[in-house]
């Protein structure tokens, strides 16, 4: 289909104004103030205990939900057998362990001969299923990641949220951050932590029935009275990995506090650094590199500060998990001495105990030897659930307000009716606007800075969902939004120039036709070089890549929010003849400051601040030539001024 094919296919465009009266509000009422939304708390960045449980199993239910989740349980069961049968390795292990050292102590040659062998058999059996652990846990992280960073992404790129969620405040602040590093550290720290409590359980539950048998050849003696305590080793291991707990949960209590505070002064200081970079040349222009350098130092020291308080944390919490460690090695002798000294127990069979006690005792410290790690993990938690929760917060901060209806038009034309416009405090910005656009009209709308043009062009949008009133809009596939600074995709200038749609669909000619209709002939050569493209061009020149772009999208309806403010004069109006011409019939709605612009426009609406709030008010204005222009506009102010007075 040809250009003029989808254009001739509308009707010819009527010329309508608003009302008879031309006033945007006939009835003149005055719609009352939305009320004030209310806004929540900022999160104090701390989440009880239960609730982590229930953000934890939100999560997983996420993530094994549907097709998606069938490769992650299917790893993680395979992951689960690998753990069960390298139990059943330990505890042959374990009773190697009793016949070696039975062989060297009764110095039995041919005895130490086989348990050398048997040694390596266990040991290889055992090598294998933890390198087969390794490489399924690995795989286990990679799809966690994959499966979360796929949630986040599809809930956070839903129509107009990503811009939405720039309202939220905290809780989605940083959203790179969440997608990436938090999403990585989530999917590593869930599976490691979780294959490791596994084990420790299996160990737990498998060594604690060895060590309770074994616990019976240990007698005590006490006032010349031999004593047997049932379990009496089990008990032994259960009471040092209590005290050991215990004391690593006091000490490293505000690790959690501290590792969630530097991840997000981490965060600041990288969107600032972002932030500087992405603004160089207007830094560069106004000579405030100093500034930037201060403001960056500031926010590095808050990191440092956050990272000094949690090496301090660290240091004081090494004392507990490493002294832990080194008593462990002795504990179990001890404990155990007497049933050797009275000769119960053979050097085999205390070694045994020993090789029990220190499966089930580290099968207890698995929170001692986490205690860091589960601190970080909890901070991720967090940040990727809040960032979750902000989303559906979103959704439902809206649904409790009155908000725009942004509804299809029954005749496939723009109108809004009664629309109220305010900010998210509840402020209005456009007190009242009625206004039809029909099929084929030009339209500009103008008004003082800070009206709330660019505010109506986010609501026609979709974007700004604060306020009353409907906006009916023509079919979303016939629209076509353009704003001051065009978005530029990463890549090459073809996939620039064709954005949103691919490449592919459009042919070397008709990009070429466009380049050069756009004034863009010089970069016919560079369409596949990949550069910053919005870096490398001027902002007019990314302006004639948006009109670039309705050539080959050849949108029905046009939106412009100051689209040509960085063209020349002959420049826009060059682009602005393509609604005369090439896109003849398309139906624009544009918002401009700029001279010259209102030609090119069958009907202008003006947004004036009145005793009553901005208000939009409408005139026909077909306007041909400059001189007929400035009479029009200087008839209209006066009738406007008029209206406004009485
Ligand atoms: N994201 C936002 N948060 C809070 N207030 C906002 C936001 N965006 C716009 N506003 C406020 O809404 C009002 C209208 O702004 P808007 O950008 O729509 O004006 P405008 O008519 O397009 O101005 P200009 O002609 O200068 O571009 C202004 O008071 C502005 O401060």
């Amino acid at each position: 289909m040809t250009i003029k094919d989808r254009h001739d296919i509308r009707a010819a465009p009527p010329l309508v104004s608003l009302n008879p009266t031309g006033d945007a509000n006939p009835d003149g009422l005055r719609l009352e103030d939305p009320p004030a939304p209310e806004r929540k708390p900022e999160s104090k960045g701390r989440i009880p205990p239960s609730g982590m449980i229930l953000e934890l199993s939100i999560l997983s239910g996420a993530m094994i939900k549907g097709k998606g989740g069938w490769p992650i349980i299917r790893l993680s069961a395979a992951i689960l057998l690998i753990l069960a049968c390298n139990m059943v390795g330990q505890v042959r292990l374990n009773v190697w362990n009793g016949a070696f050292f039975d062989a060297l102590e009764h110095r039995n040659g041919p005895d130490f001969i086989t348990q050398f062998w048997n040694f390596f058999l266990i040991i290889g059996v055992l090598l294998s299923l933890v390198v087969a652990q390794t490489w399924f846990q690995e795989l286990l992280k990679i799809r966690i990641r994959e499966r979360m960073s796929h949630i986040l992404l599809d809930s956070w790129l839903e129509p107009g949220r990503a811009y939405r969620l720039g309202f939220v405040g905290e809780k989605a602040s940083a959203p790179d951050q969440r997608m990436q590093e938090d999403c990585r550290l989530f999917a590593e720290f869930t599976t490691e932590l979780g294959v490791g409590l596994l084990q420790s359980a299996m160990l737990l539950l498998t060594f604690i029935a060895v060590l309770w048998s074994l616990s019976s050849y240990v007698v005590l003696k006490i006032n010349g009275e031999d004593w047997r305590i049932p379990g009496y080793m089990v008990w032994v291991a259960v009471a040092y990995a209590g005290i050991g707990s215990t004391l690593t949960w006091l000490v490293g209590r505000p690790l959690i506090r501290l590792n969630t505070q530097r991840y997000s002064h981490e965060a600041g200081l990288r969107f600032a650094l972002v932030r500087v970079n992405d603004n160089a040349e207007g830094i560069a222009l106004y000579k405030g590199e100093r500034d930037e350098r201060q403001n960056l130092e500031a926010m590095l020291q808050h990191v440092l500060k956050a990272t000094r308080k949690l090496s301090g944390a660290l240091a004081r919490l090494t004392w507990i998990t490493s002294g832990y460690g080194w008593v462990a090695i002795v504990v179990p002798i001890i404990a155990a001495a007497p049933g050797y000294f009275s000769q119960r127990l053979t050097f085999g069979e205390l070694m045994m105990v020993v090789g029990a006690f220190t499966q089930v005792q580290s099968a207890l410290r698995y929170f001692v030897d986490n205690f860091p790690k589960i601190a970080d993990w909890r901070s991720a938690v967090f940040r990727v659930s809040m960032f979750r929760r902000a989303i559906s917060e979103l959704e439902q901060e809206g649904a409790k307000f009155e908000q725009i209806a942004v509804e299809p038009h029954p005749e496939q034309k723009l109108s809004f009716e009664n629309l109220v416009i305010s900010l998210i405090d509840g402020q209005t910005v456009i007190e009242q606007a009625t206004a039809e656009v029909g099929v084929g009209e030009r339209v500009l709308i103008t008004g003082a800075s800070g009206s709330g043009k660019s505010t109506l062009f986010r609501a026609i949008a979709g974007l700004w969902p604060w306020g009353r009133g409907a906006i009916r809009t023509p079919p979303l596939e016939q629209q076509m939004f353009m704003p001051q600074r065009p978005y530029l995709p990463l890549g090459n200038l073809r996939a620039a120039i064709c954005y949103p749609g691919h490449p592919s669909e459009f042919s070397d000619e008709v990009i070429g036709f466009a380049l050069q209709r756009c004034g863009l002939t010089e970069f016919e050569t560079q369409l596949d070089a990949d550069l910053l493209w919005d870096k490398r061009l001027s902002l007019g020149q990314q302006q004639r890549v948006a009109f670039a772009r309705l050539l080959l999208h050849k949108p029905l309806w046009v939106f412009m929010d100051e689209a040509t403010s960085a063209l020349d004069d002959e420049a826009q109006s060059s682009l602005l003849s393509l609604f005369e011409n090439e896109l003849a019939g398309t139906t624009v709605l544009s918002i401009a400051h700029r001279q010259g612009v209102e030609a090119f426009h069958t009907r202008t609406l003006r947004l004036i601040r009145t005793e009553e709030g901005t208000r939009l008010f409408g005139r026909r204005s077909v306007v041909k030539d400059g001189r007929r222009a400035i009479v029009r506009r200087l008839l209209d102010q006066l009738s406007w001024f008029g209206s406004v007075q009485g």
